[in-house]
């Protein structure tokens, strides 16, 4: 049976890739938008500047643009998908959860709540049953659960990999980051071209709290943080899109470079609709992954690795994912599937 689906934040970036991804999509149909104030009652093609490199989908052209309110989504709406800016995000998502609708969502806000599940299917799709503590919890029909911010979405699965076979113990990763992740008006052209900016606010923080998360083990009552220990450090780069990472990671038990390919080919994707079948391309090439070259794999929804070496303790590596496919909207909508599959909806 089609799902009928709702986008918050329909018009930014990430909205505009989530209305690319599920206007085809086998299981979802869109329908309701909204946006801010000023957008609502226009059409979503008067009040998106779209921006995404396939036109603008002919049956969502025409849609009227709702503000960003539970009463303005029609009740047969079973999801929706939240790409807000995190202010906005901690304002209204609560809201349409209590008024019970289950949201999958990419903003900031909340990835930490003890209650919130935050999720990656290829790596704890079994962190999901979260939701029935939080549903206890917050009196709540609706539910809301997160996926990761795209730079820790990069690292996680091939850590995943090796954290199953051989423990972390300390990870340390430096990050190149395209612009496409700090949105159209984020990064001006004059600060960007013929740079580099060693910060991203708050990014660093990001990374080695939600990782432990991700990583940690959900006993049917809370989520365990993973004990390793994780530092980072993120710069933006002139890239458009896809985020690569220079990842140094620990491990208690030794481990060499082959050992650590194949851990974290063992890490393959589930059986829902966005999961490639690979998940993880590891290059033997010195010089891959890059993110001109490899920021496509799996329709974007791959993560390429590469650069293996040993280390004193571990195995240092590189990582790349597309950031707005794997890293935002795909990374929802593969959420948003996994709802839907375990009887959420
Ligand atoms: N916070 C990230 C968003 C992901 O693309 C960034 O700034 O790059």
């Amino acid at each position: 049976m089609t799902v009928r689906v709702g986008v918050l934040g329909a018009t930014g970036a990430v909205g505009q890739r989530l209305i690319q991804l599920l206007d085809p999509h086998p299981e979802f149909e869109i329908a309701a938008l909204t946006a801010s104030e000023s957008s609502a009652g226009k059409t979503y093609k008067e009040a998106a500047k779209w921006r995404v490199n396939s036109p603008i989908p002919e049956d969502v052209a025409g849609l009227e643009v709702h503000a960003t309110d539970p009463e303005s989504v029609p009740d047969d709406v079973d999801l929706i998908f939240s790409s807000l800016p995190s202010s906005v995000g901690a304002e209204v998502e609560p809201g349409f959860c209590e008024a019970g609708y289950v949201v999958s969502s990419n903003s900031s806000n909340g990835r930490m709540d003890e209650d919130v599940p935050l999720i990656i299917p290829e790596v704890n799709a079994d962190h999901v049953d979260l939701l029935e503590v939080q549903r206890d919890e917050r009196g709540w029909d609706g539910a809301l659960l997160k996926n990761p911010n795209c730079s820790t979405i990069t690292m996680v699965p091939p850590l995943a990999g090796l954290d199953r076979e051989f423990n972390l113990t300390d990870v340390r990763v430096s990050t190149l980051q395209a612009v496409s992740g700090a949105g159209y008006s984020g990064v001006s052209s004059m600060e960007i071209i013929d740079n580099a900016i060693p910060h991203i606010g708050g990014e660093e923080q990001k990374m080695e709290s939600e990782s432990r998360k991700l990583l940690g083990s959900f006993d049917g009552a809370e989520v365990h943080l993973n004990e390793m220990d994780v530092a980072a450090s993120c710069n933006r780069i002139p890239t458009l899109d896809g985020h690569l990472e220079n990842v140094w990671a620990d491990t208690a038990e030794d481990i060499s470079t082959a050992d650590a390919e194949a851990a974290m080919e063992s890490v393959t994707g589930v059986d829902l609709p966005s999961s490639p079948e690979k998940l993880i391309t590891v290059f033997e090439e010195p010089d891959r992954p890059q993110p001109r070259l490899d920021r496509n794999i799996d329709n974007g929804m791959g993560v390429a690795v590469g650069g293996f070496r040993e280390t004193t303790d571990g195995v240092q590596f590189n990582c790349l994912a597309h950031n707005t496919m794997r890293g935002a909207a795909g990374a929802s909508v593969l959420n948003g599937e996994l709802l839907n599959k375990r009887g959420y909806l």
